[in-house]
């Protein structure tokens, strides 16, 4: 991450619903960070691929194999003292609890917009498997990050570059790991 690496956390998750940006404003940050970029979607089964392309939204047991290649892959890449942005759903608190868990070089991005400002992105969108249908389940299952997950959030109801900029600023003002627990005053 040239010159910003001793200030980036050694890998940042961009998460939001399908068509929240993830994959547009995943690559663009990596780039800027001069870091590697991965697609969270490269790890699901290809069960799961056939699952969501049929329009069925995945379930819970569907989801925890590929959470947990997820996590390999962070672990991978930072016991290599690498850097990544990986996009990934993460759309439950649960889900991000197996990606950051114990690991307090991981900083969540959460990509956040509306449910019509994402349905008319993703009708204009070309080539991917995710049909639009999925959309309502996605925000359904969506459980937005809290306070206590230290995440980084950002406004999607902007030109890509402008969202790219408003987290690299972000992440320079805000420190990246969570508050060490409280002790027991007892
Ligand atoms: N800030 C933006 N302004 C305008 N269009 C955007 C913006 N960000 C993304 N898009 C467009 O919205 C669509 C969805 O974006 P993208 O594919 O990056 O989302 P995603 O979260 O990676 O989706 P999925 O999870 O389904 O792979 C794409 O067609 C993309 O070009
Ligand atoms: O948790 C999920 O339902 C899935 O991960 C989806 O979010 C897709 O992977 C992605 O959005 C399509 O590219």
């Amino acid at each position: 991450m040239g010159d910003q690496s001793s200030q980036m956390p050694c890998v940042l998750v961009v998460m939001g619903v399908s068509g929240s940006g993830k994959s547009t404003i995943g690559e663009k940050l990596a780039a800027q960070l001069g870091c590697i970029y991965e697609d969270g979607d490269r790890f699901h089964p290809a069960s799961n691929v056939a699952k969501m392309s049929a329009g069925q939204p995945l379930a819970d047991e569907d989801r925890w194999p590929w959470l947990r290649a997820i996590a390999e892959e962070i672990d991978r890449v930072c016991e290599a003292g690498e850097h990544a942005v990986i996009a990934c759903s993460a759309l439950k608190r649960a889900y991000r609890e197996i990606l950051v868990h114990g690991r307090t070089d991981v900083r969540i991005i959460y990509l956040k917009g509306t449910q019509d400002l994402i349905a008319g992105r993703l009708t204009r969108r070309k080539g991917h498997f995710m049909p639009p249908g999925l959309l309502e389940s996605q925000f359904k299952t969506l459980e937005p990050p809290g306070e206590s997950e230290n995440p980084l959030t950002v406004s999607i109801d902007a030109p890509a570059d402008a969202i790219v900029d408003d987290i690299v600023r972000q992440l320079r003002q805000t420190p990246a790991v969570v508050s060490a627990p409280r002790r027991n005053r007892s």
